[in-house]
């Protein structure tokens, strides 16, 4: 049993160690090689560099799953100069330990199959066989505010999550540091930052050091328990679009909750909660329309699970994975300690009156 999807996990591991490896790059640069998207939201150099290591490291490992990964490489085709950037970026971002970069395979070869790779990520999805969920950079708005962000890479086996793997450069390394309130804003990956979670279904879930030599065994996380809501605080985004902040508050007040929601971008949210540094993640639909993404959640939903808590929709339904690349299904996330999971439920749908 506890040999199942062992290959999965380290692959899936140093794969986000090196696309993290290329992300603190670009953080740490001025220009981020910033393009707006169709829908009007930000993609760097970082999240089209990320996603082409890591789809290279899957295709030379598991040659034969499905990737369902955000970005495309149609803005890069129509900018050599962009492109170049990436190139360079994807070139020679590489782990230090040579053992461990030759199970990735080494890289990507030349400019051509790395726009082929990052295209490698347009799966539809579903309910059958494996498919590998991808988002280079979480919280890219976080990313250029200097603020929390994630490399997340998640398994899904015939829909379920089986595998999830989440970089967080800018958290602190220690599962113990408390949320402080500027979590959120001016971060940095200076020492005693960066840390990894992980989880395989079944076996719990773990954090460690992200990098940048090899990487150690990790050490169990676990959700802290909630004993009485007047010490508990939401964890949410930063985005007020993201999440309706005045359903939240009149949540927070059917429950007892005074605290302020810590805020900060991306699935570091749900990393915090399962290490116990924070309490409750909410995000409440700001928009009828909206459908989650699968790689938005993928990776936080088991790492959650695996730490003793409870990931729902705001109606207290799973997740589903299996219908494409979306969470049509669904609308909006609640993951809480597992015995406190349905009194927030409750509180939730009362207030959308669901
Ligand atoms: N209206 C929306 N409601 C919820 N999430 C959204 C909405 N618009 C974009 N997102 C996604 O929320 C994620 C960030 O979550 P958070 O705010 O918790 O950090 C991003 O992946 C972002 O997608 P996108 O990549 O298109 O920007
Ligand atoms: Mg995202
Ligand atoms: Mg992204
Ligand atoms: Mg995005």
């Amino acid at each position: 049993m506890t040999t199942l999807y062992l290959r999965e996990l380290e692959i899936a591991q140093l794969a986000v160690q090196r696309a993290a490896q290329l992300t603190k790059r670009v953080f740490h640069e001025t220009a981020k090689g910033t393009v707006s998207k169709d829908d009007a939201s930000p993609v760097t150099i970082g999240d089209f560099g990320a996603q082409a290591l890591i789809i290279a490291a899957l295709r030379h490992n598991f040659p034969a799953d499905a990737v369902v990964a955000e970005e495309e490489a149609a803005p890069l085709r129509a900018d050599p100069a962009l492109r170049d950037r990436i190139w360079e970026l994807v070139r020679s971002t590489k782990l230090e330990d040579v053992g461990a970069e030759g199970l990735l395979g080494g890289g990507v070869r030349d400019v051509d199959a790395m726009l082929e790779v990052i295209d490698r990520g347009g799966s539809k999805g579903g309910r059958v066989g494996r498919v590998w969920a991808i988002d280079p950079i979480d919280g890219t708005k976080g990313f250029l505010r200097g603020g929390q962000y994630a490399v997340c890479l998640g398994l899904l086996v015939d829909g379920d999550v089986k595998v999830g793997v989440l970089g967080c450069p800018n958290l602190p390394v220690d599962d113990a540091a408390p949320l402080t309130a500027d979590i959120g804003a001016n971060q940095t990956d200076d020492e005693g930052r960066g840390v990894l979670f992980s989880a395989v279904v079944g076996q719990g879930a773990t954090s460690r050091p992200l990098g940048p030599g090899a990487l150690k065994e990790g050490k169990k996380i676990a959700m802290k328990a909630v004993t009485d809501m007047a010490s508990a605080s939401f964890c949410e985004s930063v985005e007020a679009g993201h999440s309706n902040q005045s359903d939240s508050a009149q949540i927070a007040q059917k429950l007892g909750i005074t605290k302020p929601s810590v805020r900060m971008d991306s699935q570091a949210k749900y990393g915090s909660i399962a290490r116990g540094a924070g309490d409750i993640y909410l995000r409440l639909p700001t928009s009828k329309t909206y459908q989650e993404k699968i790689w938005d959640h993928a990776a936080g939903d088991l790492i959650v699970r695996e730490a003793g808590g409870q990931v729902t929709d705001t109606t207290g339904a799973r997740l589903d994975f299996g219908v494409g690349r979306t969470l049509a299904n669904n609308k909006g996330v609640v993951a809480a300690p597992a015995a406190v999971h349905g009194q927030v439920i409750k509180a939730v749908r009362e207030v959308l009156k669901l």
